[in-house]
């Protein structure tokens, strides 16, 4: 999806302080956050995260998922290096909205995996597109990224737009008890890599 630059602001966080810049989809009224740190200049690769929206983790400490470590771990990662960028995407529930993923976790709750769930809802797995990085990284100026990612299916997805990966790194934090067999079901349905010894990894 499209978007259009609206305006920037300063963002102190208590990992640093961030420009947050801001971004519409004209098409569907969605709004969407880019968070940059340091110097946007250099042609050298940026580390980058996609993150996209869990209210239930990124704002309501939810153990369900590893979305809140994750958006934390990001965030501390770029403070660490001093030059970076998070863009914070509203897909909500992997495409299907808040309340749908209610719908799924209340099924979950009954024993579905999280694959499972969304189909029995009639959705595929995973209904995101991403296509509005592209805009947000021209707009940036940023050309080569080293994406904090495990999800194959994003590098696979930012690659296809024309986004030059020169990196993937691994992020693996936050698995506790109440989210282990989300991830087993992310790594053996979604194709996750979250093995801990990543050095084959033949995607990237
Ligand atoms: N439908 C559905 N969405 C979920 C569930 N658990 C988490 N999500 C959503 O999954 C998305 C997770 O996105 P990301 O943090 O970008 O993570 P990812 O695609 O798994 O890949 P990584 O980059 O490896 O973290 C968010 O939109 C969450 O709201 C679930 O059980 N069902
Ligand atoms: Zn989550």
């Amino acid at each position: 999806m499209a978007v259009r630059y609206i305006q920037t602001c300063r963002l102190p966080t208590p990992f640093g302080v961030f420009d947050m810049h801001g971004f519409e989809e004209p098409d569907t009224g969605k709004e969407h956050v880019a968070l940059t740190l340091g110097d946007l200049d250099s042609d050298e690769p940026m580390l980058a995260r996609t993150h996209s929206e869990c209210l239930t983790g990124d704002a309501l400490y939810s153990m369900r998922c590893d979305c809140g470590y994750q958006l934390e771990e990001a965030l501390r990662s770029i403070a660490r290096e001093g030059r970076g960028i998070l863009m914070y995407l509203r897909q909500e529930g992997r495409g299907i909205g808040l309340l749908n993923k209610i719908r799924a976790y209340h099924l979950q709750d009954q024993g579905a995996d999280t694959v499972e769930a969304n189909e029995r809802l009639g959705f595929a797995a995973d209904l995101r597109d991403y296509s509005m990085c592209k805009d947000m990284l021209q707009h940036l100026g940023i050309k080569s990224l080293r994406l904090m990612t495990n999800n194959p299916r994003k590098v696979k997805a930012l690659s296809s737009y024309g986004i030059a990966i020169a990196e993937r790194v691994p992020l693996h934090v936050g698995r506790n008890p109440h989210n282990e067999h989300y991830l087993d079901t992310k790594q053996s349905k979604l194709g996750h890599w979250l093995e801990t010894h990543q050095d084959d990894d033949p995607e990237v």
